[in-house]
């Protein structure tokens, strides 16, 4: 195996061996504790710019599926290609075993020519990130790459799909504000008797025909989705019902007029501990964000949904008469747990009730 050296803007520097591309990559460096996950994660947009150092110890032992279509979506990937920037890990296993594994994590990564390093101490790189906060870094293969902050970037503009496309044929219509949508919410609601209208992220909704508004997840700062917010204000002052998730979590909290800021190290794994507001009630939920909603700025008529139990951040709002909420984490899993995959139900109860009321 080739040599190479994850460097970050602190100046440390750690050598490992290569694996996928022979190649060289900058990005902001941040983990994840989640123990599985890695086929959804590397796919998923909400990563993109993003080099991932993963703390369970042995990645790749379970391979990498092959492609099925659903619709005309991935049935397995969360988009088309892989997203993440570089790939971090302690023990990379070229060999693998599982019932779909089609090919290995490192042909893989090859394939969307992103570089991976392993033989990497994870956990001490992450004790690291934890201490100081997610730092730019680089994979550094033959040539060096000047260090690059992706949150300066417009990323939703370059991960979301352009043009407008229907999904299913159900009753309810929604619209789906794609800025980086996973495409098991695609999936998620397409279980649930609706007709989904994809649009672009600076897409112009309001002149749309639907019963519900959804805004999906995506990568980086939230303050760079201008016209999005613009939109979302006209839609805050109608009475349609809105949901989002991650990045439309945040997307909401700008558009009602509060103000969202960057987490020291974020939340990225599958066993964050969320409490209901006004109740006792902990769900164990999938995340992976590195800004949140600051809850102080929000107007009187917001508050917050739900509250992360580990650090006590916003991780979801809610109007407190109209039908408009979200979540901070993914309702939605893929990968992780699918324990709060009812709020897709109570957010069609919500279009079904205004429906009934309004027509
Ligand atoms: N998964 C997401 O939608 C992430 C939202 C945003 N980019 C953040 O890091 O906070």
């Amino acid at each position: 195996m080739n040599q190479v050296k994850l460097i970050l803007e602190d100046g440390t520097s750690i050598s490992g061996e290569s694996f996928g591309a022979f190649t060289s990559a900058a990005g902001e460096v941040v983990f994840s504790t989640a123990m599985t996950g890695y086929p959804e994660n590397l796919t998923d947009p909400s990563f993109a710019g993003q080099i991932l150092v993963l703390t369970t110890p042995m990645v790749g032992n379970y391979g990498v599926p092959g492609e099925e279509l659903y619709e005309s979506i991935s049935r397995i990937f969360e988009s088309d290609k892989i997203h993440i920037a570089g790939l971090v890990v302690n023990y990379y296993s070229e060999e693998h075993s599982h019932w779909n594994a089609a090919k290995s994590l490192g042909d893989w990564l090859k394939e969307y020519n992103i570089p991976g390093i392993c033989g990497v101490d994870t956990r001490m790189l992450t004790k690291k990130l934890r201490e100081k906060g997610a730092m730019l870094g680089k994979i550094v293969a033959e040539t060096d790459v000047p260090f690059h902050d992706p949150n300066l970037d417009n990323l939703v503009a370059q991960v979301s799909q352009p043009g407008v496309e229907h999904f299913g044929s159900g009753q309810h219509k929604i619209v789906l504000v794609d800025c980086g949508t996973k495409t098991n919410i695609i999936r998620c609601f397409l279980e649930r008797d609706v007709e989904l209208i994809r649009v672009p992220w600076d897409y112009d909704f309001t002149t749309l025909d639907y019963d519900g508004l959804f805004l999906s997840n995506g990568p980086g700062d939230p303050k760079m989705c201008e016209p999005t917010i613009r939109h979302l204000q006209k839609a805050l002052a109608q009475d349609k019902p809105i949901f989002g998730i991650c990045l439309g979590s945040q997307l909401m909290g700008l558009a009602a007029g509060g103000d969202t800021f960057k987490l020291k190290y974020g939340h990225r794994s599958h066993n964050q501990p969320v409490k209901l507001t006004g109740t006792q009630r902990c769900y164990i939920t999938s995340q992976n964000h590195g800004f949140a909603v600051d809850t102080e700025t929000l107007p009187a008529e917001w508050q917050m949904l739900f509250e992360n139990l580990n650090d006590g951040t916003c991780e979801g709002i809610k109007h407190t008469s109209k039908p408009f909420f979200s979540t901070q984490f993914h309702p939605e899993a893929a990968g992780g747990p699918e324990d709060t995959e009812f709020l897709f139900d109570d957010f069609l109860k919500a279009v079904v009730e205004y429906k009934r009321t309004t027509k």
